[in-house]
């Protein structure tokens, strides 16, 4: 057991204080106002040095045993992203193919993608790294690591939106789709295909709710106290 330092904590350590009530208004808004975006993608470029922000923040996420599996493909060439769209829009028919009636219809009605319209694509993959190679925290839950991809997903979406920046999760693949068009080997997996690009409007509420496609559920019927399905007055 190593001895503790004198106060009791690392020499890297620092004050965990409170945000002031700004910076933690600042921060409920981005989570509470983030959205995902298809259509409302402006043609104004996102500069680099913005770029590397929200890359920065995806880079900064937490990750199992620090290994850090996210990767950014940043996809800006209209020809490859029209690569991209046409493997979408094949997906896309047989997913409402999937939906029967007016559910079907309404499926179909859905704008689902902003490929070409953002003036960005970012796919996140996850580097899966090799099999047997030791991971803390991966031991015995394998899919860690492309849990924290979706981390960093999350983190760059939030910066996004404090940018003023608009991001889109497309997933209407087969992950087995994107493997050429991106040349990815085999060791990793591709997590999020993400459209990226200023937006002016966004949704107050989702927009699958606003139109109808489902409906976000009350916080109270999502908690549990200690066992699956128990509220805390049982
Ligand atoms: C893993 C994953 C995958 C997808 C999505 C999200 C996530 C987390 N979402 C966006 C999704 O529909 C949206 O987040 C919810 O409807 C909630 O809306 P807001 O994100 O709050 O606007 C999404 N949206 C879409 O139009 N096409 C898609 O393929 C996907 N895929």
């Amino acid at each position: 057991m190593l001895p503790p330092d004198n106060d009791g904590s690392h020499p890297d350590m620092r004050s965990a204080a409170p945000f002031s009530d700004a910076e933690r208004a600042a921060v409920y808004r981005a989570i509470e106002t983030r959205r995902d975006v298809r259509d409302e993608f402006l043609p104004q470029p996102v500069s680099d040095e913005t770029l590397r922000r929200l890359l920065a923040a995806a880079h900064c996420a937490p990750s199992v045993g620090l290994m850090q599996p996210s990767r950014f493909i940043v996809l800006r060439n209209p020809e490859q992203r029209k690569t991209i769209h046409d493997i979408f829009v094949r997906r896309n028919a047989e997913a409402a193919a999937m939906f029967e009636g007016e559910r079907a219809e309404r499926y179909r009605s859905l704008k689902l993608e902003g490929i070409l319209k953002a003036p960005l694509n970012v796919c996140v993959v996850c580097d899966r790294g090799r099999d047997g190679e030791a991971v803390l925290g991966r031991t015995h839950q394998r899919d860690t690591d492309v849990y924290s991809t979706a981390c960093a997903v999350q983190n760059f979406w939030l910066a996004a939106r404090a940018e003023g920046i608009g991001v889109g999760w497309v997933s209407i693949f087969d992950p087995a789709d994107l493997v050429e068009p991106l040349g990815l080997p085999e060791h990793v997996a591709p997590v999020a295909y993400l459209c990226v690009g200023y937006v002016d409007r966004l949704f107050t509420r989702p927009e699958l709710e606003a139109r109808r496609w489902a409906e976000r559920a009350p916080l109270e019927d999502h908690v549990f106290e200690g066992r699956w399905g128990a509220r805390r007055s049982d």
